[in-house]
């Protein structure tokens, strides 16, 4: 009774606090945000423009091409906070956004996180939901969330195993009766992609373009396995020889090839997360394979490139960049038995 008239009164709030974007989840009501984690600023000042309000998708378009006088920042790196004060605002407006907490509650708030960050980052992500508004605040392994948003069986006693590709960072780990019992993390994910993709330009185009034009390029031909129709995408930057603007067609080969590198980086680390396991898990994965989530496994044929390089079979999840909220809101419903297992501030 309790708990069903505190979830009335004060919802519990689900967080994806990823470094490209924010995915806030509302108790019973399942995703309420979903916006890009950028903070539009008035240069010098630090104080966020709109009375607060230019986070996200309004910052976005900011991004890159914002005026002397106002600044667009990301305030998460690789997966961590890199700017507490601004993640801080960033989280206070997505709360309020999401949140109808009556009679000044604060909402209890699990926030996923990937499983590599310190005990220092883990306590910047504490603070941060707190100054924000958040109540008692709970922690998720990102992988764990993503198995249990993807519909895994993993309190099983079955091998399951899940590739999160976000952003900063690549969570992968293998779940057995309801436990991880191999996992590993790299800070190598679609922002390195994008980096590859400016590097590439650079050095076969002699062209400099910006971060945006490269994730562009990256989701419109972009691709891990040779795709049955190959394809072309002009791109605009500038040329690093005359310094004048330029545009250049680049191919899905092209991009396929600047874009080895960091994939090779996400399959070494699955391979490493297999070769930890016990052989009989080993085994099951065979059967039940890897389910890629996070918006990297949107990439064009990167199921069929980790079929081949893992030998097992691989599937994308439904709407994978949603995986991790929708991980956070089932949590949400099994607050009460779980909240143990979850890392929380008053431990
Ligand atoms: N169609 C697509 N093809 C390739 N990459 C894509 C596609 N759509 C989105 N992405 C990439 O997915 C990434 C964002 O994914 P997601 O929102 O899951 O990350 P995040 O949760 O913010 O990051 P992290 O988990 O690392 O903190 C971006 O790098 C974006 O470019």
């Amino acid at each position: 009774m309790y708990h069903r008239l505190r979830g009335w009164l004060c919802p519990d709030v689900g967080i994806d606090l990823g470094t490209a974007n924010t995915l806030v989840a509302v108790q019973g009501e399942g995703v309420v945000v979903d916006e890009p984690s950028v903070v539009a600023l008035e240069k010098g000042s630090r104080k966020v423009l709109g009375k607060g309000t230019a986070v996200g998708k309004l910052a976005r378009q900011m991004l890159g091409r914002t005026p002397d006088s106002i600044t667009a920042v990301r305030p998460m790196k690789d997966g961590v906070i890199t700017d507490f004060e601004l993640c801080e605002s960033m989280l206070r407006y997505f709360l309020r956004k999401a949140h109808r907490g009556k009679f000044g509650f604060k909402p209890r708030v699990v926030i996923a996180v990937p499983g590599s960050i310190t005990p220092v980052e883990k306590r910047a992500v504490f603070s941060s939901a707190e100054r924000a508004g958040a109540g008692r605040v709970f922690l998720i392994e990102e992988s764990k969330a993503a198995g249990i948003g993807a519909g895994l069986p993993i309190s099983e006693p079955l091998a399951s195993m899940v590739c999160d590709i976000g952003g900063g960072t690549t969570d992968v780990a293998v779940f057995s009766l309801g436990e991880i019992v191999s996992s590993q993390t790299v800070r190598v994910a679609g922002d390195r992609m994008d980096e590859a993709v400016v590097e590439y330009l650079r050095q076969h185009f002699s062209l400099r373009i910006g971060p945006q034009m490269a994730e562009q390029v990256k989701i419109e031909v972009g691709s891990a396995y040779p795709l049955m129709n190959e394809m072309a995408a002009e791109v605009r930057g500038l040329d690093t020889i005359s310094s004048i603007p330029r545009k250049a067609t680049i191919t899905s080969e092209e991009v396929r090839e600047a874009l080895r590198e960091p994939l090779t980086a996400i399959i070494n680390c699955c391979k490493a997360v297999i070769e930890r396991c016990d052989p009989e898990l080993v085994a099951d994965l065979a059967d039940t394979g890897l389910v890629l989530t996070g918006g990297g496994a949107l990439l064009r044929g990167l199921d069929e490139l980790m079929r081949e390089q893992l030998g097992i079979p691989v599937q994308v999840a439904d709407d994978p960049l949603t995986t991790v909220a929708r991980g956070t809101a089932v949590c949400l419903e099994h607050l009460e038995q779980w909240r143990d297992d979850l890392e929380s501030d008053a431990a």
